[in-house]
C-alpha cells in the first residue's frame, strides 16, 4: 500500500505520456490551453491610427493650417502634406506618415481655408504607433496559456482563426455491481439505486472533460473485460466504480491484468477510498475507483483533478490547497490519512458529522475535504489542518 504522496507522485510521472493536440476554430477555444507558442503574424496596430476625432497635421511654424484632404476610418492616407497642411480623420484612421500630431477637433477654430490650433500640441500626440501593442514577429503567447475572451480577441486581431490546443482527454465510465438498478425501475430485496456513474459523470463535466459513454455491467469477469476494452477504444480515460476490493465477484483487478493494462499503483493508505487502482495503456487511463460513493468522489476529487490537470498542463494541479485551524480536537487512529468532508465557518474548519465511506450527504454540504497525514495520530483544537477546497457545487 502506497501513500497519499506517493500516489500523487506517480500520476504526476506518468501524466506526460498524453500530450496530444489538435487544430481547432477560435469559436471554440474558449478555455482550452495552448499547444504552442504564438508568434504575431502582423503588427497590432498594423499601421498608424488616430486616437482621436480631430485633423492630422504636418507640424508647421505657427497655429494655422490649411485643409488638404480628409482620411475616413477603414481608408488608407498617402496624402504627402507638407509643413502647415492638415487632413480630418477619425478615430482609428490611417494617419499618413507625413502627418506628425492629431488635433482634437474641440481644440480648433476652422479657419477660411483650414484650421487654426487653440493650443500647442506635441509631436506624436494622438497618434498609436505601428506595433504599438505587439510587433510582428513577437512572442505573444506562450505554450501553455489558457484562452481567455480578451486572448481570443488578440488572436483575432492576428486575423487567425484555428489555434492548435491540448486534446482535451475524453472520459468513458462503467459502473459495476449485481445489486445496481437504475432510478424509476423497482427496487428488489438486497438491491440499490445506481448513483456512481452520474456523480462521476458531473464531477467530469465540472472538470470541463467530455464524458463520451456510460455503461453498466454485471459482476462478471467477461462482462466487465469487455467493457472496459470497449471504453479504451472510445476514450482516453477510463473511470471504473465498484468492484476493485477483494470479494470473490470483484472481477475489475482480474479484468485489468487480463487487458493487459499496466497498474501503477493499487491501494492507498488512505480513508476513504483505500483500494484505488491507478493503471494506463499506451496514452489511455484507468482509474477504478472503490465502489462506496464517498471513496469514489473523494478519489476523483484528489486523483482525477490532478491527472486531469497534468494532462490540460495548468498552472494549478489539483483542489486549492488551504491550512485554516480546525473548530474541533480530533484523532485519527486508523494508520491510514484521512479525508474528511467539513465546512467554512468563520476563520475555523469544521468536520462534519457522517463520515462513513457509503454516506454521500456530508459531501454534499462540504466546502472542503481535510487531509490529515497518515502519521498523525491526533490533532489539537485551533491546530491548522490542509483543507482542499471543493469547486463550487452549483
Ligand atoms: N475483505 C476486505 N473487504 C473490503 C476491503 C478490504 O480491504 N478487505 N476494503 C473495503 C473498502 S475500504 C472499500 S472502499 C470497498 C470497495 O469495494 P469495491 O470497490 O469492490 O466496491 P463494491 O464492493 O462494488 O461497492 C462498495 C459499496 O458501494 C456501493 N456501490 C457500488 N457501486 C455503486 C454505484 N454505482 N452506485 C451506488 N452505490 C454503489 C455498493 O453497493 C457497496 O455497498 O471494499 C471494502 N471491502
Ligand atoms: O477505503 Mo473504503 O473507501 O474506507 O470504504
Amino acid at each position: 500500500m502506497i501513500s497519499v504522496e506517493e500516489a500523487l507522485l506517480k500520476i504526476k510521472e506518468n501524466a506526460n505520456d498524453f500530450n496530444l493536440t489538435e487544430i481547432i476554430s477560435l469559436e471554440k477555444a474558449l478555455g482550452r490551453v495552448l499547444a504552442e507558442d504564438i508568434f504575431a503574424p502582423i503588427s497590432i496596430p498594423p499601421f498608424r491610427q488616430s486616437i482621436m476625432d480631430g485633423y492630422a497635421i504636418c507640424s508647421g511654424e505657427n497655429f494655422d493650417y490649411k485643409l488638404v484632404g480628409e482620411t475616413k476610418t477603414g481608408e488608407s492616407s498617402d496624402y504627402e502634406l507638407k509643413s502647415g497642411e492638415a487632413i480630418r480623420i477619425f478615430t482609428g484612421a490611417q494617419v499618413p506618415e507625413t502627418a506628425d500630431i492629431v488635433v482634437m477637433q474641440e481644440h480648433v477654430k476652422i479657419t477660411a481655408d483650414g484650421i487654426q490650433l487653440e493650443k500647442h500640441y506635441n509631436s506624436g500626440e494622438n497618434i498609436r504607433t505601428m506595433g504599438e501593442q505587439i510587433k510582428e514577429g513577437e512572442k505573444s503567447f506562450l505554450k501553455g496559456e489558457v484562452l481567455n475572451p480578451s486572448a481570443l480577441g488578440i488572436l483575432l486581431s492576428f486575423g487567425v482563426k484555428e489555434v492548435n490546443v491540448l486534446k482535451k482527454p475524453t472520459v468513458s465510465i462503467i459502473a459495476t455491481g449485481n445489486e445496481l438498478v437504475d432510478a424509476g425501475e423497482n427496487l428488489g430485496q438486497g438491491q440499490i439505486y445506481e448513483s456512481n456513474s452520474h456523480v462521476i459523470s458531473n464531477t467530469v463535466k465540472q472538470k470541463g472533460f467530455e464524458v463520451v459513454s456510460v455503461s453498466k455491467v454485471k459482476d462478471s469477469l467477461e462482462d466487465t473485460e469487455n467493457a472496459i476494452q470497449k471504453a479504451l477504444l472510445d476514450s482516453d480515460i477510463v473511470l471504473i466504480s465498484g468492484g476493485i476490493s477483494v470479494g470473490d465477484y470483484d472481477f475489475v483487478g482480474r479484468a485489468l491484468h487480463n487487458l493487459k493494462i499496466e497498474q501503477i499503483f493499487y491501494k492507498v493508505s488512505q480513508k476513504p477510498g483505500k483500494p484505488l487502482y491507478f493503471g494506463k495503456k499506451d496514452n489511455k487511463y484507468v482509474f477504478a475507483l472503490p465502489g462506496n460513493p464517498a471513496s469514489t468522489l473523494t478519489c476523483l476529487y484528489i486523483y482525477f483533478f490532478e491527472l486531469a490537470d497534468l494532462l490540460m498542463s495548468r498552472q494549478e494541479i489539483g483542489l486549492t490547497k488551504i491550512k485554516f485551524p480546525i473548530s474541533e480536537a480530533l484523532e485519527n487512529n486508523s494508520g491510514r490519512a484521512l479525508f474528511l468532508k467539513a465546512i467554512l465557518k468563520g476563520d475555523c474548519v469544521e468536520i462534519l458529522t457522517h463520515q462513513n465511506s457509503s454516506m454521500l450527504l456530508s459531501f454534499a454540504r462540504a466546502d472542503a475535504l481535510v487531509f490529515i497525514p497518515a502519521d498523525i495520530t491526533s490533532v489539537k483544537k485551533g491546530e491548522p489542518v490542509t483543507s482542499f477546497l471543493l469547486p463550487s457545487q452549483n
